[in-house]
């Protein structure tokens, strides 16, 4: 299979858990829950997303014929030092592409493969962290993973009853929107008022990270 792209970059892990490690990512073109175009935003099922994943002429982007490919280019993102490869899988919404060849060429080249994904699709059993980012209006399956992120405020999203879910950790991140200041408080608010949560910020955003 071929993959579409949309760009792909060496930063720093922004969010989550695993905050400050250093990345290969890997931007897959195309979600399931938004189109992309703005002007199907306000109907979109995610409507918030800080993210441009149409087409494949991003940075480092493009089609790739195949597994070993695009795997390739991922070990040429990461440089030299063969120790602790790490690739993190996004879009868009990477389970419409990723699949066993990829997972397979990705670990012989030694990387340890994340995903950041909105769940709705099972995520591939080889995957290495799992985070799972559950969208209001959404049917998630990929009920259990590394992390949970949840974007808040989200009207329609139950933070008591992804708590009952099968994650290791729960965090929750402040909507970047018009609004960012009062979701902030609103993010801080819940972690205060229930202690499995832990803040998430996008880090990278203020650090001037791709
Ligand atoms: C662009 S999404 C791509 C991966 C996948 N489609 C998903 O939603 O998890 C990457 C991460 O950014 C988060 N995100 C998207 N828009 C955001 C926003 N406006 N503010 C904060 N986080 C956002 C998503 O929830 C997800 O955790
Ligand atoms: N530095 C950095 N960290 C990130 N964590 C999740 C991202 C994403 O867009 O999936 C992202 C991103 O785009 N950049
Ligand atoms: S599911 Fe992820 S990529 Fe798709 S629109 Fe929402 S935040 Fe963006
Ligand atoms: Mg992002």
């Amino acid at each position: 299979m071929s993959y579409a792209v949309k760009e792909m970059f060496l930063t720093l892990q922004g969010e989550g858990v695993n905050a400050g490690r250093r990345a290969v990512f890997v931007r897959f073109a195309g979600c399931n829950l938004w189109s992309g175009r703005e002007e199907d935003r306000a109907t979109a099922i995610c409507s918030f997303c800080d993210t441009d994943f149409v087409g494949i002429n991003g940075l480092g982007g493009g089609r790739f014929a195949d597994a070993d490919a695009l795997a390739a280019a991922v070990a040429g993102f990461w440089g030299d030092r063969p120790e602790a490869r790490f690739v993190v899988l996004t879009g868009g919404e990477p389970m419409l592409q990723v699949d066993d060849a990829l997972v397979d060429a990705l670990h012989a080249g030694g990387f340890t493969i994340a995903i950041e994904t909105n769940g709705t699709l099972p995520v591939h059993p080889g995957i290495d962290w799992v985070c799972v980012s559950p969208k209001a209006g959404s049917t998630v399956v990929q009920r259990s993973g590394d992390e949970l992120k949840l974007v808040w405020p989200q009207a329609g999203s139950d933070p008591e009853v992804l708590e009952s879910w099968d994650f290791a950790n729960f965090l929750v991140q402040p909507m970047d929107d018009a609004a960012a200041a009062d979701n902030q408080a609103a993010a801080i608010a819940l972690a205060m008022a229930r202690p499995k949560w832990r803040l998430s910020l996008q880090t990278h955003k203020f650090l001037g990270l791709r």
